[in-house]
């Protein structure tokens, strides 16, 4: 039993977030911004030295019924957002704004369907993971009332990053809620999966409770999030998709974000969008890959490719280097060659059939050091490791989704990166692909001999 005091203080907190909701609402409300309209760009005013100052201003004048148009806000202090997630967004470092969360955030905190798009390591997650911490909050949401916000993700490893981010956000909230991946083991999660009221998984483990889990009830959802929805509506998703929307509300918000987002009217049929909002912030850009990525493709005969991969890394022994390879088999196989040939690097491996634990493990490890990773593309979309120096494709992507998906490991937000593919002559006509002018992928070929390729392996 709680204790009188306790209790006092339970009620007092209760009642704050009651006036705090209020303000929010009425300020969500009167500040919104009109469909179809995207944020002025920032004003000399936004310079940091009086932004504090100016959000201190927008706050004030909201708590005193002087509520601001937050659709030009730059900043996160800025935003009709929660005490508790301002707090939670300062303490972990972010201020300004990046263009998509500009863009998205104030259509998406009022209501809004939004289809999302912006380039890889642009801020995306943030974008969506704000909406759904602040509209359950303002809906009081608690334990008792269940499953209210569903994140689809294509893969295992990319869920439990986005319920890292989601953990970080909403830090001072008292929401339940986990990455649903195959750690736990699917017995221990029937047990509990009715009592967490963020889910992030992917649509496999979601359709395996649908199947399974007694009373397992979605019927109160709020909140639809897809990243990287144009993977997840994709044929190879599609039955278990449709399943998923068969069991949940139609009357909810949905926001689908992706780098290379559809714009496929039966796929924004199917996820059933009210008047969405179509926010692509870099769609008029130059390029369709990030400005600080340096790209470059090589022509090399097939049976000379792992012998370029060997000098590349001999030449490039202080550098963070994702390598992709498109199967199991040939992650296997040339991890293991390589490792017993000692390049004088760490050499690490990570493909779909290891155990989740020992994938998060490795990502850990890559994470922190100076190492060559080899990887299938269960790595390519999506996962935000620090500092990756180059991304190597050795075996051609099979669409140029995916090229931008992996080559986008790197250079994320602000970072400089490089990228290497080789294609051998018979795959030119990926490279045609690349090169097309509605590619927008500024790459430089290098189509001298092979055998005279050691001078440009020094890039
Ligand atoms: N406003 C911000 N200020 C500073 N850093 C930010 C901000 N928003 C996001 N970041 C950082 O930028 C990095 C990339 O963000 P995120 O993973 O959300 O990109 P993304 O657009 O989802 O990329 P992808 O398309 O590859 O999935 C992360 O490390 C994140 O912490």
């Amino acid at each position: 039993m709680r204790r009188p005091q306790r209790r006092a203080v339970a009620k007092q907190s209760r009642a704050k977030d009651g006036d705090e909701i209020r303000l929010l609402e009425a300020w969500i409300d009167a500040g919104k911004p009109l469909p179809g309209t995207k944020p002025p760009p920032p004003s000399e005013e936004s310079s940091a030295a009086n932004a504090r100052v100016r959000a201190r201003d927008v706050v004030a004048k909201a708590a005193a019924g002087d509520y601001s148009d937050y659709g030009a806000s730059t900043r996160f202090d800025e935003l009709p957002l929660s005490q508790k997630t301002k707090d939670a967004l300062r303490k972990a470092g972010y201020k300004e704004m990046s263009e998509i969360q500009r863009a998205a955030l104030p259509h998406a905190l009022c209501g809004h369907d939004v289809l999302g798009a912006a380039k890889t390591g642009s801020g995306k997650t943030l974008a969506f993971v704000i909406p759904v911490i602040e509209k359950l909050y303002r809906e009081k949401w608690s334990q008792e009332d269940g499953v209210g916000c569903i994140i689809l993700s294509p893969t295992n490893d990319l869920a439990g990053q986005i319920w890292e981010v989601v953990r970080k956000v909403g830090k001072h909230h008292n929401f339940s809620g986990g990455a649903i991946v195959k750690r736990t083991g699917i017995e221990q999660e029937k047990e509990r999966i009715n009592s967490l009221n963020i889910l992030v998984c992917t649509p496999g483990r979601l359709v395996q409770h649908f199947d399974e889990t007694p009373n397992f009830d979605c019927s109160n959802l709020q909140i639809l999030v897809l990243d990287e929805a144009d993977q997840i509506l994709d044929k190879n998703f599609k039955s278990q998709v449709d399943i998923i929307l068969s069991q949940i509300p139609k009357a909810r918000q949905t926001l689908l974000f992706s780098a290379t987002q559809t714009k496929s009217v039966k796929d924004l049929a199917r996820v059933s969008l009210k008047n969405p909002e179509y926010i692509s912030v870099h769609e008029q850009a130059s390029t369709a890959t990030p400005d600080n990525l340096e790209q470059c493709a090589m022509i090399v005969p097939l049976e000379q490719k792992l012998n370029m991969l060997w000098s590349f890394i001999k030449r490039h022994l202080k550098s963070k280097i994702l390598v992709f390879l498109s199967s199991v088999k040939q992650v296997k196989f040339v991890y293991e060659i390589f490792k017993k040939l000692r390049p004088g690097i760490p050499l690490k491996c990570m493909h779909g059939r290891m155990k989740y634990e020992v994938q998060q493990a490795i990502v850990a490890e890559f994470s922190e050091s100076t190492s060559v990773l080899f990887s299938t593309d269960i790595f390519a979309r999506g996962l935000d490791i620090g500092n990756v120096d180059w991304v190597v494709q050795v075996d051609c992507p099979e669409s140029v989704a995916l090229y931008i998906h992996r080559v986008g490991r790197t250079a994320r937000y602000n970072k400089k990166g490089k990228s290497l593919i080789f294609l051998c002559p018979q795959e030119e006509r990926m490279l045609e692909k690349l090169k097309a002018t509605e590619s927008k992928i500024p790459i430089n070929v290098r189509n001298q001999k092979w055998n005279n390729w050691s001078r440009y392996l020094r890039m």
